[in-house]
């Protein structure tokens, strides 16, 4: 049995019609990001301190003190191998672990790059890099967390002592949900409601101090602790995320991030001249790196369900002969080979977005701020789209793989629990695509006076042809035409712009109608971010790409994330009238063949991922494909397993036992 597993994987290993080293260049985005990823993860894997695969089994003290230690581990080791920035961060993501070491470099240090001034930039990076002092970021309170402006912690200017006092008036002040907040932080960025001289003066970051660097006790006026477990085994549940709430603490008034905003002696505001929304800037930069960390987790797990779904297998044979691997029914391949497709597309668009970052963070600090906008809306859509799709196909792999993916040592039940937040975390999705659509309507009114589109929007500059197209597909290989797909997307998404953009003008306010139409303007927002990853997508595969057969297997996953979108939001395409009832089917028929032509690719395409099983964490999606034999061990493992008698026999079962049987001898 177990050598037949092995040999299914080694049968399609060398089915593939691709180089998959060349492939493995590709995925990581280059050669050098390949050789630092693939050591760093090789490191992690081959050092016993990282090992993760207790964790479910583990109580909430027991698994947060290990996450201390292994948090540890890394700087202790980041700091012998004399890693750069770079080997530091993959480290951290390979041991696969949330825990604050993520806010600190994650959201604490972009704070005060992003917002401090240079003075206050070389006063605390130093301190941070060397983690003399590890930080957080505390934005969210109990009462309000999509709502920024409505966050009520004040921070009032006292010129008395020239200090600010950061204040929690009310429960619902209390700041909750801050990871690395809970336990382990010693200093904070705080989002609080600027006061001075009687006046407010917007929400802006201050540095706060919370616990002592002698003993680790609070400071005096904070009260702090851990907000309690969250959702699945393990999981999440490493992070002390946290509350706390200030009275009265009193902190200089050089702890104010001043960058955007700077607050004198005198107690005076001054502005600089920016836009208000720069104090967002965190936000901006954490959502950019959600989207990568997407394809990550996405292709994760699609890794696990396409090896797992090449070993299993179920009927199709006659007189118990050798039976049919469930990665040959289509059905399954429809529910998988999607998201595979995904799995590239994300990892494309977040390159591209990373990109996009790089481009706006050097206008704005040559004080050009008219691609902000587009920034805000591209990070806020595809944070959503890309961690909305990504919780989905995990469950959705989890189902792929039958009975087996309910287990935790497939490790999609951990993966899934541990990824969901991101739906919610730096941005509610449904809240981040109506920022979106906020930006579709204000481009689609602009175009009507006459203002040239720029940037993601510039398809819609083509406004008369996109209302009007009619698709030219008469063939199902018509639909691996970029510019027949291309059209599509682009007319479906403007159509669903368009027609929310008029509808609105019908209410009394515009206030008013963007409230009563929310549901179709998430719905114009996704269509645009959609198109936005289908043409990062085309413009990849319309690249050179080299080794053997790479571009073909990418022109294929391609064609997949599209004609996959146009099948299942074929609701949309149809009633915009972008497609005929007859182009769909064709679509469809072209996605079937799509499926066939993946089939053989599909387990080089999960090994293109380059994940040592130690990242994989995961019976089911072992590199040499040694499934039951692995999910046996497991099984003997468990902590149930330490005793053939299970504890409480004597007290719980053995009463029952004799029980029934005075009961069945009367
Ligand atoms: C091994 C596993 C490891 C896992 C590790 C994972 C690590 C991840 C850790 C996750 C940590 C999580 C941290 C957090 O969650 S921090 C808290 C995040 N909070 C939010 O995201 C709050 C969301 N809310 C908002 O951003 C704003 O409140 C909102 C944008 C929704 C509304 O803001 P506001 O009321 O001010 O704005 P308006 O809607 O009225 O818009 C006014 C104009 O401002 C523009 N705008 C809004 N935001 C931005 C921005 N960020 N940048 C630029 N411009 C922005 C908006 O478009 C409006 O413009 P116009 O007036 O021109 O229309
Ligand atoms: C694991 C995790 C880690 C986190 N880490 C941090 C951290 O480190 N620092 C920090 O500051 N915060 C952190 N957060 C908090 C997080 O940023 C917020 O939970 C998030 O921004 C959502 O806000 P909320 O909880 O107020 O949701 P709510 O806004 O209360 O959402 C509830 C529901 O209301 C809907 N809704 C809200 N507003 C609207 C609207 N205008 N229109 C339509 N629907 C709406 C939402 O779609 C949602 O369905 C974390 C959260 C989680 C889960």
């Amino acid at each position: 049995m177990v050598v037949a597993s092995v040999d299914n994987l080694a049968d399609e290993r060398s089915k593939a019609q691709f180089d998959v080293g060349a492939m493995k260049i590709v995925w990581a985005g280059s050669k050098h990001v390949f050789d630092v990823t693939d050591r760093m993860a090789r490191i992690v894997a081959s050092d016993p301190e990282f090992r993760k695969d207790n964790r479910t089994t583990l109580g909430r003290k027991e698994l947060f003190k290990n996450t201390l230690r292994k948090m540890a581990h890394v700087v202790k080791r980041a700091n012998e191998l004399r890693l750069t920035e770079e080997e530091a961060s993959k480290l951290r993501f390979f041991v696969d672990e949330p825990g604050y070491l993520d806010l600190h470099w994650g959201m604490f240090v972009p704070a005060i790059k992003g917002q401090g001034t240079e003075e206050q930039q070389e006063k605390w990076l130093p301190l941070a890099s060397r983690m003399e002092i590890i930080g957080c970021y505390a934005q969210t309170e109990l009462g309000h967390g999509s709502n920024v402006q409505g966050l009520e912690t004040t921070a009032t200017f006292d010129p008395k002592t020239d200090e600010f006092i950061i204040h929690s008036p009310s429960l619902t002040s209390y700041k909750w949900w801050p990871g690395g907040l809970g336990k382990v932080s010693t200093h904070v960025v705080v989002y609080a409601r600027l006061v001075s001289g009687g006046q407010e003066h917007g929400i802006y970051g201050f540095i706060v101090q919370l616990r002592s660097l002698d003993d680790h006790t609070p400071l005096p006026g904070i009260i702090i602790g851990d907000i309690g477990t969250k959702f699945g085994s393990g999981a999440y549940n490493t992070m002390d995320n946290g509350f706390v709430c200030f009275n009265r603490v009193r902190i200089p008034r050089n702890h104010m991030l001043m960058r955007f905003c700077q607050v004198t002696r005198e107690g005076n505001v001054c502005l600089s001249d920016v836009p208000k929304q720069m104090v967002y800037g965190t936000m901006v930069y954490v959502r950019q790196t959600i989207v990568s960390d997407a394809s990550w987790a996405l292709s994760r797990a699609v890794c696990i369900a396409v090896r797992y779904s090449a070993i299993r297998r179920q009927f199709g044979s006659q007189d118990r002969g050798i039976e049919t691997q469930v990665l040959d029914y289509k059905t399954q391949q429809s529910r998988l080979f999607p998201l595979l497709a995904s799995a590239y597309a994300f990892r494309f668009v977040g390159e591209w977005l990373k990109w996009l970052y790089a481009d706006v963070t050097e206008r704005l600090q040559a004080n050009d701020f008219s691609t902000l906008p587009e920034a805000h809306a591209c990070t806020a859509g595809l944070k959503s789209l890309t961690t909305s799709v990504t919780a989905d196909a995990i469950e959705e792999c989890r189902k792929l793989c039958g009975g087996h993916g309910y287990l935790c040592s497939s490790g999609l039940p951990e993966l899934f629990a541990v990824y969901v937040p991101a739906c919610t975390y730096e941005g509610d999705n449904v809240v981040l695509l109506l920022q979106v659509a906020r930006f579709l309507v204000k481009t689609v009114s602009r175009l009507a006076a006459g203002k040239k589109p720029v940037g993601t929007t510039t398809y819609m500059g083509n406004a008369e042809h996109l209302m009007q197209c009619k698709s030219s597909a008469s063939s199902p290989e018509d639909w691996l035409k970029p510019s027949v797909v291309l059209e599509a997307f682009e007319a479906r998404a403007f159509r669903l712009a368009v027609a929310c953009a008029r509808d609105i003008s019908k209410f009394s306010t515009p206030e008013a109608g963007f409230a009563e139409l929310s549901i179709d303007l998430v719905e114009a927002a996704i269509a645009h971010c959609e198109v936005i990853v289908v043409s990062r997508f085309i413009e990849k595969v319309q690249q050179d790409i080299p080794g053997d057969g790479v571009k073909e297997q990418l022109q294929i996953l391609c064609f997949i994330y599209a004609l996959h979108l146009i099948h299942k939001h074929s609701g949309e395409f149809l009633s915009t009238g972008c497609i005929t009832p007859e182009q769909a089917t064709l679509a469809n028929e072209q996605l079937r063949t799509l499926y066939g032509q993946v089939r053989p690719n599909a387990v080089s395409l999960v090994d293109a991922f380059n994940y040592t099983d130690h990242y994989l964490g995961s019976a089911l999606g072992r590199y040499d494909g040694n499934v039951y034999a692995t999910l046996y061990a497991q099984a003997l493992r468990d902590p149930l397993n330490d005793t053939v008698v299970p504890d409480g026999y004597e007290e719980f079962i053995r009463p029952v036992l004799k029980q029934t049987m005075r009961l069945s001898r009367l």
